[in-house]
């Protein structure tokens, strides 16, 4: 994707996994960007040494996401565009009431989205037709349901569903579209067993790894058409 203006691409959770691959993947092509973190990471110094501006933002209360638009809005009056990839995969168990469950699912998932996409319009409108983008990182669960992380997948919906109300709401300079990958990486904590029943989901058979994401993104980004859908990476789950 050749940048069509300077403005810099923001990205929530971007100093590990999926957001740090996409703020990697822009820096090495000289478009700039604006990453949300967390936690403090090693990967935070490779960042700002390529010339991330990274922006600590912890999403969990809202006045924690009025600060952090607020920063934003100091540091880059125009966006190329908002990526919502900040998340947090949540089960229900025994160990946290269903309430706090659902509570934390909501405000990652759709507050955090639905609060910065409104804090945040008018950096991205102003740039011509199609001149911005906003992207949703969902799930593929979204279609599905998930029997372990009920009140993930139902946060996930919602945000599914916000795709297609901010899509009506900003369009032709702003294109709205969400990405629901299912298996894409896992984490240190899966253990073999786990690893081999989920590759069994697929009829591809693997964990492909951040790169389809960020080709994903690149070809949203890179159209000047595509809005309001929500374009899944499920090396064909729904099939199995
Ligand atoms: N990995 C996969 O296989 C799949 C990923 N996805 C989706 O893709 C996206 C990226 O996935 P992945 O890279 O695995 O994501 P991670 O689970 O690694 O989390 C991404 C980041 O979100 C940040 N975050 C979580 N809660 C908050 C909060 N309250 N405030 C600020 N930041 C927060 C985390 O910060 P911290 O480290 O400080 O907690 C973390 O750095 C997510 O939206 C995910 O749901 C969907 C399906 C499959
Ligand atoms: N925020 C996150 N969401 C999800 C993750 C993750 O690691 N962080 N992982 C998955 C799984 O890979 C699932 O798609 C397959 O078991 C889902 N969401």
């Amino acid at each position: 994707m050749e940048p069509h203006n300077s403005a810099p691409v923001l990205i929530t959770g971007g100093a590990r996994r999926i957001g740090l691959a996409l703020a990697k993947s822009f820096l090495l092509r000289d478009i700039p960007v604006i990453i949300a973190y967390r936690s403090d990471y090693p990967a935070l110094a490779e960042l700002k040494e390529q010339g991330a501006i990274c922006l600590q933002g912890d999403f969990s209360e809202h006045a924690g996401i009025y600060r952090f638009a607020n920063q934003v809005i100091q540091e880059a009056p125009k966006l190329r565009a908002v990526i919502h990839n900040a998340s947090a995969w949540l089960a229900e168990s025994a160990a946290i009431p269903s309430e706090q469950v659902m509570a934390s699912m909501l405000q990652i998932h759709v507050y955090t989205p639905y609060l910065l996409n409104q804090l945040l319009e008018p950096c991205l409108r102003g740039q011509g037709q199609a001149g911005a983008d906003i992207i949703h990182l969902t799930d593929y669960v979204v279609e599905k349901g998930s029997d372990k992380h009920i009140a993930y997948a139902a946060s996930k919906a919602a945000l599914d569903n916000m795709t297609r109300s901010f899509a009506r709401k900003l369009a032709p300079e702003v294109k709205v579209n969400a990405i629901a990958p299912a298996l894409i990486m896992f984490n240190p904590s899966d253990d073999d067993e786990y690893r081999r029943q989920a590759l069994e989901k697929s009829l591809m058979k693997i964990a492909p790894g951040e790169s389809e994401v960020v080709n994903l993104v690149d070809y949203l980004m890179n159209s000047r058409y595509v809005t309001g859908r929500t374009h899944t990476v499920d090396g064909g789950r729904p099939l199995r």
